[in-house]
Order: C-alpha cells, then sequence, then structure tokens
C-alpha cells in the first residue's frame, strides 16, 4: 500500500473538527475518489495527506512515511487554476524549477502537447478560456512526475462539456504516469466514471461511512446502467435521494 490512513482526525483551534478517525488505504496507480456532503472535512484531509496541514492526530503514511514529515512528490489541483498571472502558459508549468536545462523545458513541452496546448506556450493566463487554464494547472502538476496526484474538485468550475474532455484527458494522463490520484468532487457522475474505488463520507465532522469498489474495466461508458444504480445507492447513502 502507498498510502495508509490509519485513524486520522483533524481538531482545530477553534474548536472545530474537520474530519475524525478516517481509516483507509490506496495501491500503486489506485484512483480514489472522495465524496461527501460540504463541509465534512474532503479538503481538509487532502491537505494533511499532502503534507501541508501537518496538525493531525493519527497516521498517514505516504510510500512507508508519515505525511507531516516526508518529502514525496506529489501534485496538487485545485478547483480554479492558480496561475501566475504574470508567467506565460510554459514558464507556469515550469514555475519553481531551479534546473532550467533544456531537458526540463522539454518535459513541460512535452506536457503541454499532452494536455492539448501546443501552440499555446507563450500565452498568457489572461488570454485563455477556463479549460484551457485547467489543462495547464493539469500539466503543471504533473510536471514532477508525482507519486500522488491530490485533485480537489478540479473540473467543478468547468461547462459540462469541458469536465467531460479534461476527465477523458486526465484518464489519459494517468495511463501514461500511474500516479496514484485521489480525487474530492460533489460529482458522483465524475467519480463513477474515473474512479476504481469511492470513500462515502458523512456529518461534520467527517466519517467514512462507506467505501464502495468500483469494478467497471475501462473505458467505461457515461450512461451505463450498473453505474446508475450505483448513483441511487451513494445519494441513499448521502441522504440525497429524492
Ligand atoms: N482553518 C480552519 N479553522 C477552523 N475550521 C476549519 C478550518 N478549515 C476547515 N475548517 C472546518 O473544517 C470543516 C471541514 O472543512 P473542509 O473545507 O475540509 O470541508 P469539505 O468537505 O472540503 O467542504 P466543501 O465540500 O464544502 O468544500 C468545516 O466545518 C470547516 O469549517
Amino acid at each position: 500500500m502507498v498510502l495508509v490512513v490509519d485513524q486520522a482526525t483533524r481538531e482545530f483551534d477553534n474548536g472545530n473538527t474537520a474530519f475524525r478517525n478516517i481509516s483507509f488505504s490506496a495501491e500503486h496507480g489506485e484512483i480514489i475518489g472522495l465524496l461527501g456532503t460540504s463541509g465534512c472535512g474532503k479538503s481538509t484531509l487532502l491537505r494533511t495527506i499532502s503534507g501541508l496541514d501537518t496538525l493531525y492526530a493519527g497516521s498517514i503514511l505516504l510510500n512507508g512515511c508519515e505525511a507531516r514529515d516526508c518529502d514525496v512528490n506529489i501534485g496538487y489541483m485545485f478547483q480554479e487554476p492558480r496561475l501566475m498571472p504574470w508567467l506565460n502558459v510554459l514558464e507556469n508549468v515550469l514555475f519553481g524549477e531551479k534546473n532550467q536545462k533544456n531537458q526540463r523545458k522539454d518535459t513541460a513541452l512535452n506536457l503541454l502537447e499532452l494536455v492539448g496546448l501546443k501552440g499555446f506556450e507563450k500565452n498568457y493566463p489572461k488570454e485563455l478560456s477556463g479549460g484551457m487554464a485547467q489543462r495547464v494547472a493539469i500539466a503543471r502538476a504533473l510536471f514532477t512526475s508525482p507519486d500522488f496526484l491530490l485533485l480537489d474538485e478540479p473540473f467543478s468550475a468547468l461547462d459540462a462539456f469541458t469536465k467531460m474532455q479534461l476527465q477523458d484527458l486526465l484518464l489519459s494522463v494517468w495511463e501514461k504516469s500511474k500516479a496514484t490520484l485521489l480525487l474530492v468532487t460533489h460529482d458522483i457522475d465524475e467519480a463513477l466514471y474515473l474512479c476504481d474505488r469511492l470513500l462515502i463520507f458523512r456529518g461534520q465532522p467527517g466519517e467514512l461511512c462507506k467505501e464502495i469498489k468500483i469494478n467497471h474495466p475501462r473505458p467505461r461508458s457515461r450512461g451505463d446502467e450498473e453505474l446508475a444504480k450505483e448513483k441511487k445507492h451513494i445519494l441513499s447513502l448521502l441522504d440525497l435521494e429524492k
């Protein structure tokens, strides 16, 4: 197991507890979806796994090393692309790279081609559509060849068509990189389309109420009847079924 979360809890100074006694694990190359109602601690959990938030109780092991202490290669994507407005597309992908050798530049250019942005390397963020900017964010997240890719609602601000395109793009880059993916999403269809396993969270503080294995082979069909049944099941777990 490349990720082992054991009885993890995050309580803030003001008394808020984001999540409580969470335990799960992930295998190398798995795509895990984190689903749950608003405020049940999904984003905070992702931050603690990334090592950005170190004040958790319990244990979070990444490749056998405690998250707060280790230096694992992690890519992070958010709902908004968070690009540097004063840097062009290529420079955004290369941002933070100390070694400006041509080889790294080639890696960035290859990634931009992979995400469909060949020819836009010199454009600035304000010249891009929302979908294009998120493509840059994907390329940037993959630039360091991360072992783990953490995605916090990465497509939720996009229109339905762009969202579907980028979901397919994510799958195709994952096929090549085989990073372990953790995807926070509110979109059950997206989770069922992309993930190998879903973790369903509930409550405030959030607790893990169910793990669901999605055994469907890829490529999956978005209209699949079995997945539609699974969606109904998830809606009932979240008390959202009408
Ligand atoms: N820095 C903080 N200080 C105090 N409480 C916090 C802090 N960050 C998050 N929380 C609390 O932790 C809980 C979980 O927040 P979090 O953003 O992780 O939930 P979420 O499931 O990602 O929500 P959403 O789906 O709405 O984005 C909330 O009650 C929130 O108020």
